[in-house]
């Protein structure tokens, strides 16, 4: 199986070069692999390569490739997780079914048995397959609600998509007809009232604790409370977090230091993990997993869900309001991401004001239409993004103007279309920010994915549809 995935063309999808894409065994990989720009950025510049023994970490660890063509079981997600999911999960009071979890999704059917037997996995699967509902599914099978300690942690890269997580994670543990206490669920999120969650923390430690690194790790040195008692350790959005030269410290000290994955059940997940042999590689080598780590990688050949329908629309820098006005009037969209550009530094210095706002007074003066205009950017104060979210998710329409930000792990399910109208920096963002639209997971409903591209980046958008395996159509207007 190994040696199969070495040769599936998917592994061309390879994003801007991180710190932990450090080793070369390109030499093994099939020669379509090469075609890619990324990858002859990343050959010139591993000056401290070194060729991995691919066949010692087949031994150890292992692979399971799934394409939903050929899934055969028709089990249902209770019966999947009968004898592990505790009976109040699933059966009493209101049931997964009532919350319209019936039929498991491809990566649920394939990681779930495996989990339950306690091995680690690295859960690599499409935007808005069902991840969170599979590491959620295993904490619950392994906290015990009577025991007053921390059993399971989500690590996650912003506030944002914590409070995403801990709303999904209360709302499986409230469903149960037990004793709610026994199921806590906190968010320990950067920007939040860390003193309060201290005193919590103490006196009334949660079973599960979903958290930025950043204030976690604080937690940790402060000796607040430690992972002694933790069951299962969940990284979301994985690649993510080991790119951020902000946080993978933080992430790795966390992974060794404050806890031993022998003493642990360690889980990643991310749509997105380039090089993924090498990154298994990393997790024996460097003890963040145990050796028989199993990487569940679901359709792999193809890396975007099939229901996103790619268009681009070329125009001038000048007049990009007005094209992405006239696609707002033509597609009439039942909610939108509109995805902008972060302002460079220079820009910033020069006292410029960011695309972002500039967009919004546009729209704001321009668009007829009846959604709901709202903005969600980094430079926003923590109570702003999180007033924007709630808003959306009080349901009616939305435009969203949004960095990045919102580019992974958000699960707005109403959105139809996604708009960048900057193009991603990297191809593993377009991968991402297009998975905000297509999330429902047995709907045959197309979802477009508009990029506004003047005529020089149409070779930039090439390059990711050859790198992800999607066609990108002209949308005259
Ligand atoms: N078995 C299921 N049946 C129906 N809906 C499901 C099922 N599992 C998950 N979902 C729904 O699918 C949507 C996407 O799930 P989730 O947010 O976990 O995706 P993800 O794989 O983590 O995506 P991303 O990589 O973008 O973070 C959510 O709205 C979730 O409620």
């Amino acid at each position: 199986m190994a040696s199969q995935l070495l040769n599936v063309p998917h592994l061309a999808f390879f994003p801007k070069i991180s710190s932990f894409l450090h080793h070369s065994l390109f030499s093994t990989l099939n020669p379509s692999f090469f075609h890619s720009t990324y990858t002859r950025k990343a050959l010139k510049s591993s000056s401290n390569s070194r060729i991995i023994n691919l066949q010692a970490v087949a031994e150890t660890s292992s692979e399971i490739e799934s394409n939903s063509a050929t899934n055969t079981t028709s089990s249902t997600l209770r019966q999947i997780c009968q004898g592990f999911v505790p009976e109040h999960i699933l059966h009493r009071q209101a049931s997964m079914e009532e919350i319209g979890f019936i039929s498991p999704t491809d990566i649920q059917r394939e990681a779930l048995p495996t989990l339950f037997t306690g091995r680690d996995c690295i859960l690599h699967a499409q935007t808005g397959s069902g991840k969170t509902l599979t590491y959620l599914l295993l904490i619950f099978s392994l906290i015990n609600p009577q025991r007053s300690s921390v059993q399971a942690v989500i690590v996650v890269p912003t506030r944002e998509l914590g409070m995403q997580v801990t709303k999904v994670a209360r709302m499986l543990a409230a469903k149960s007809d037990i004793d709610v206490k026994g199921c806590t669920v906190m968010a320990l999120l950067d920007g939040g009232t860390l003193r309060r969650h201290k005193s919590w923390l103490k006196a009334e430690p949660p079973a599960i604790l979903v958290a930025t690194v950043a204030s976690l790790c604080h937690m940790l040195e402060k000796h607040i409370f430690r992972l002694d008692s933790v069951k299962v350790l969940v990284v979301d959005e994985v690649d993510f977090l080991f790119y951020s030269s902000k946080q993978v410290g933080s992430v790795r000290k966390l992974l060794t230091s404050f806890s031993s994955c022998d003493k642990r059940q360690t889980v990643f997940a991310s749509a997105s993990i380039p090089q993924h042999k090498h990154f298994v590689h990393d997790c024996i080598q460097q003890k963040w997993t145990k050796r028989d780590v199993v990487h569940v990688h679901v359709s792999a050949i193809m890396p975007m869900p099939l229901c996103l329908l790619h268009r681009f629309v070329m125009c001038e820098k000048t007049n990009k309001h007005q094209v992405l006005l006239a696609l707002l009037e033509s597609d009439a969209p039942e909610s939108a991401i509109i995805f902008v550009g972060e302002q460079s530094e220079k820009s910033k210095k020069a006292g410029n004001d960011p695309s972002t706002t500039l967009l919004m007074e546009f729209l704001k003066t321009s668009y007829k239409g009846s959604l709901e205009i709202l903005l969600l950017e980094g430079d926003m104060n923590f109570n702003s993004r999180a007033a924007s979210l709630t808003e959306i998710r009080q349901g009616g329409g939305f435009l969203l103007v949004s960095t990045d930000i919102a580019a992974r792990g958000i699960d707005l399910p109403e959105t139809t279309h996604i708009f960048n109208f900057d193009l991603p920096q990297t191809v593993t963002d377009y991968l991402h920010r297009a998975g905000r639209a297509g999330r429902k997971p047995f709907s045959d409903r197309k979802c477009i994915v508009a990029n506004l591209i003047t005529a020089e980046e149409r070779f930039v958008l090439q390059r990711y549809e050859n790198e992800l395996m999607f066609s990108c159509e002209e949308r005259m207007l």
